[in-house]
């Protein structure tokens, strides 16, 4: 059982926005028998205003604040699955929270991301007239950032996010197993 090897080490999900951190997160929880956290839904909660609200009443720098102040708390916390905003990776110190746990790379092409926040309207970053643009830049700007996490899983177009958390159900023992014998060394 993955669950046993991890010995209740938690799990943060990184990447960019649409990839499905969020829905891949909660069922990686479930299959784990672990909690589940989203960073954007506690700053939701905390601040009582949506993420919308936050970057236009108190701006991105603000919002990045709240993030860290989130982070730097969960990670006294075992036995979670954490999903994180796309721009978690941008602050340095937050590198330092995400190290607590095994951190993994969701990874897909623009185009996927774009079809799947084409409606969407809760991510204030891409409310711009020209979000494939927008998301290129945010990608090129993260890519080396995002490429520090522990797995790297590049999602396709058809897989369903119950294939996906599989997937990295499958490549944990792996990076475990490679990680301990490195502190041996
Ligand atoms: N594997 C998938 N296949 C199809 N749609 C997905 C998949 N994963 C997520 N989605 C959809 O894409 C959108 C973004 O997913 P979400 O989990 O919120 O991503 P993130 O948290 O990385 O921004 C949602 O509408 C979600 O239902
Ligand atoms: O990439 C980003 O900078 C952001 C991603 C969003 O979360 P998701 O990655 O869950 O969409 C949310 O934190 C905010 O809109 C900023
Ligand atoms: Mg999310």
């Amino acid at each position: 059982m993955v669950s046993n090897l991890l010995k209740g080490v938690n799990l943060y999900l990184i990447g960019m926005m649409g990839v499905g951190k969020t829905t891949v997160g909660r069922l990686l929880a479930q299959q784990l028998g672990y909690g589940f956290l989203d960073t954007d839904d506690v700053i939701v909660k905390a601040a009582r205003k949506s993420i919308n609200e936050i970057f236009a009443d108190e701006g991105e720098a603000a919002f990045r604040q709240l993030e860290s102040d989130i982070l730097a708390q969960v990670c006294a916390y075992t036995k979670l699955t954490i999903a994180t905003g796309g721009g978690i990776v941008l602050k340095q110190e937050n590198w330092g929270y995400l190290r607590h746990g095994l951190i993994v790379w969701l990874d897909a092409p623009v185009e996927i991301l774009l079809r799947r926040l084409a409606e969407d309207e809760t991510r204030p970053l891409l409310q711009d007239s020209h979000p494939e643009d927008k998301l290129r830049s945010i990608l090129k700007q993260r890519q080396s950032l995002y490429s520090q996490a522990d797995i790297h899983i590049t999602i396709t177009e058809t897989e369903t996010p119950e294939q996906i958390a599989t997937r990295i159900l499958k490549v944990i023992p792996s990076v475990l197993k490679t990680q301990d014998s490195q502190q041996q060394n």
